[in-house]
């Protein structure tokens, strides 16, 4: 039997929805030109060092949320497994990374602007890791525990990263970011 079909990483994490694929490695779409790939992840380091770009194994856990108060409640979240030292690399944002515009996706992160206005995205509504599962803190905790911030692999490639904040988080304790303002403000007016 045939399939069209990219292979699917076999490490799916448990709990992971059928539905959807699992990545260890963003995926780039068509829309993102050969000049914005080179600012994203220069040829030369791509090609010269070895791809050492994910990290060891996340200390994290998808689990379903259902805790009755939670604004998340029958949807999934993402979990510490050990206790997290503050200001720790935790988990690579992965998903397919893009420069069309995705304004039905509530997966889609802001990646990076290059100096002539393309705005590239991290969409994880399909295909992506763990880290899509991070809840926002509003209504669940009186601040986030995590934040999203970009960072470098050893081979160049730029990426959004989950670091933990300036506590320690506990083991079995949510991760929790702050999506931001204005992604909150884009939600209001698809509802
Ligand atoms: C990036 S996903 C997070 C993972 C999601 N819980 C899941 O199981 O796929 C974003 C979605 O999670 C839910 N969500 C996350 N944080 C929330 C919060 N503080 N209050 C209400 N809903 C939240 C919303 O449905 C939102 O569209």
């Amino acid at each position: 039997m045939s399939s069209k079909r990219p292979p699917q990483s076999t490490r799916r994490p448990p709990r992971w929805p059928a539905h959807l694929e699992y990545l260890e490695q963003p995926r780039y779409h068509a829309s993102v030109s050969s000049h914005v790939r080179e600012l994203l992840s220069p040829t030369l380091t791509r090609h010269t060092m070895s791809a050492q770009t994910h990290l060891q194994k996340a200390p994290v856990a998808i689990q379903l949320i259902s805790d009755p108060s939670h604004p998340a409640r029958g949807q999934y979240g993402l979990f510490a497994t050990k206790k997290i030292p503050p200001r720790t690399l935790l988990i690579d944002y992965i998903g397919e990374v893009h420069c069309d515009d995705r304004p039905e996706s509530d997966y889609d992160l802001s990646l990076y602007r290059t100096p002539d206005h393309v705005s590239v995205g991290v969409d994880a509504q399909f295909c992506g890791n763990e880290a899509r599962f991070i809840n926002d803190y509003r209504s669940v905790k009186i601040k986030p525990n995590a934040l999203f911030q970009e960072r470098r692999t050893e081979s160049g490639e730029l990426r959004m990263s989950v670091w933990s904040g300036s506590e320690p988080i506990k083991k079995g304790e949510e991760l929790l970011v702050s999506y931001g303002k204005s992604w909150w403000r884009a939600r209001e007016q698809k509802s």
